[in-house]
């Protein structure tokens, strides 16, 4: 038997000895043939509500489940934070090779991985003005592996690495290249396989509506749940769903599952940028979640530039949460800028754009320009912004497209030409949205100067511009 499908078989043996029901319905099938690694496919019809499998909650790879939980104290895991832990948890139960509970899981995870923090500068660089350049996150992970969790690991050498009488020098050597990468390996796992693992008694406190605060769900521990993971994703098909019940976890159909479909859950409306940065792939089917982001140092740039900067107003946004370290415009079908454009943008635009007397007003109203309403002067501002921002790309639409060349599959290119290739969809996505921002700016302001019955001809158009010109 190929050794791939021999680490399936293994791996489904071991869970059903480890307490888990899996249908005869469906298989863990090779998909490396369309670039998807291993996923799950029905292999008879399927009903809606049927549950695909079920998964003990003892299965689950989590510093609940793990013995090192046992060896170190609870304080110095709660001080790591749910991500650190885990990581720490994963490196002990790798260490131990065979003798580790989850030994035939980690054989079906992967040691490869296409996501942004394994590229190189040069590949990175094709991705060009994307914002999602700046949210790898490499160096903070650095830090953190270097200030948090050596040091415990470190501490706790003669558990970690327990029976080795070279436990303390291997916990130093966790700071070398190839400690550093497995760190990495680790947490890349968990970003494109953990799942927030709900209690099996829920301890969220809740609001009167019965709502949970995101503060509650970011708290959840987060757990490797075996087969759950090996579940792909499709923007458009998603069939799938985990459920948290009290003592095991069923991954159960949302809809009817025909025979030879693949069953996908759902990585939720990601843009094609962190779809990459998060799970290393993209598909066309998620640029329908793409997104720009404007930095606010170029709104603060283009505000400077045109001498409508104002401390009093930025601070005045401030107090009204609205200064954010970006805004997005995100894509929509048909593009329209009401769906499109960030809403707070619009309000921090249109505040910047008042005259002293209107802004003082709506301050001692404690008010702000409506986030529906763009004035001409506005646009005008909002396509100065876009223009700059497409200006950020090395390269325009126009030339991307002229050597867009089709996705090549990762079977037939070397991995830079992969992602190389990647890359350009990403930005490509990014420059579109901003083209479509940038004419339907240029369409509201032919409207507005419509609507107020004057139209002006490039005659005249011209001679404004040349008055203009000779003002100066
Ligand atoms: C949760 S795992 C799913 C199981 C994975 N295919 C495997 O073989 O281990 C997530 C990873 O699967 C891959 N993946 C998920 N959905 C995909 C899709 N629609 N097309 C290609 N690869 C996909 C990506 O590499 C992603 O990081």
């Amino acid at each position: 038997m190929d050794p791939f499908d021999e680490a399936s078989h293994v791996f489904l043996d071991w869970l059903k000895r480890s307490g888990a029901e899996v249908s005869p319905k469906i298989e863990l099938k090779d998909l490396r043939n369309i670039q998807a690694g291993r996923g799950v496919v029905a292999t008879q019809n399927i009903d809606e509500d049927e549950v695909l499998f079920r998964i003990p909650r003892s299965a689950i790879l989590s510093v609940e489940n793990s013995i090192l939980s046992n060896e170190i104290p609870k304080a110095t895991f709660d001080a790591l934070g749910p991500w650190l832990s885990l990581i720490l948890v994963m490196l002990y139960e790798y260490f131990n090779n065979d003798a580790s509970n989850w030994a035939p899981y980690f054989r079906v995870l992967p040691n490869e991985f296409n996501t942004l923090m394994f590229w190189s500068e040069d590949e990175l660089a094709e991705l060009q003005a994307s914002a999602v350049v700046h949210k790898i996150g490499r160096q903070s992970a650095d830090e953190n592996f270097k200030n948090e969790l050596i040091p415990v690991i470190k501490e706790f050498a003669q558990v970690v690495f327990a029976g080795d009488e070279r436990a303390q020098e291997r916990a130093a050597e966790m700071e070398s290249k190839e400690g550093m990468l497995l760190m990495h390996k680790m947490g890349s796992l968990i970003m494109a396989y953990a799942f927030d693992v709900e209690p099996a008694q829920p301890q969220k406190e809740v609001d009167e509506e019965g709502y949970a605060s995101e503060d509650e769900d970011e708290a959840l521990p987060k757990g490797m749940v075996p087969l759950a993971d090996m579940l792909n994703a499709d923007a458009d098909r998603n069939n799938a769903r985990l459920f948290y019940e009290e003592e095991s976890l069923s991954m159960k159909a949302l809809k009817a599952i025909q025979t030879e479909e693949e069953i996908f859950n759902d990585y939720g409306p990601l843009p094609r940028s962190d779809l990459l940065r998060r799970y290393g792939y993209v598909t066309e089917n998620y640029a329908q979640y793409d997104v720009v982001e404007i930095q606010f140092d170029l709104v603060a740039q283009t505000a400077s530039a045109a001498n409508v900067y104002s401390e009093a107003r930025f601070e005045y946004l401030d107090e009204n949460d609205l200064i954010e370290t970006g805004y997005d415009i995100c894509a929509s079908e048909p593009f329209t800028l009401q769906e499109s454009v960030s809403p707070e943008l619009v309000v921090v635009v249109e505040t910047l754009l008042l005259d002293n007397d209107e802004f003082e007003r709506l301050k001692r109203k404690g008010k702000l320009p409506k986030p529906e309403k763009i004035t001409p002067k506005g646009a005008e501002f909002l396509h100065r912004l876009v223009q700059v921002r497409l200006q950020q790309y090395a390269t325009t639409l126009d030339e991307d497209n002229l050597t867009a060349t089709q996705l090549l599959s990762k079977a037939e290119a070397t991995s830079k030409e992969w992602r190389c290739a990647i890359a350009k969809e990403v930005r490509i996505g990014e420059k579109k949205i901003l083209k479509q921002a940038e004419e339907a700016l240029e369409q509201m302001g032919r409207d507005l100067v419509n609507a107020n019955g004057y139209t002006k001809r490039p005659a005249e158009e011209e001679e404004m511009g040349r008055g203009k010109r000779r003002a100066r």
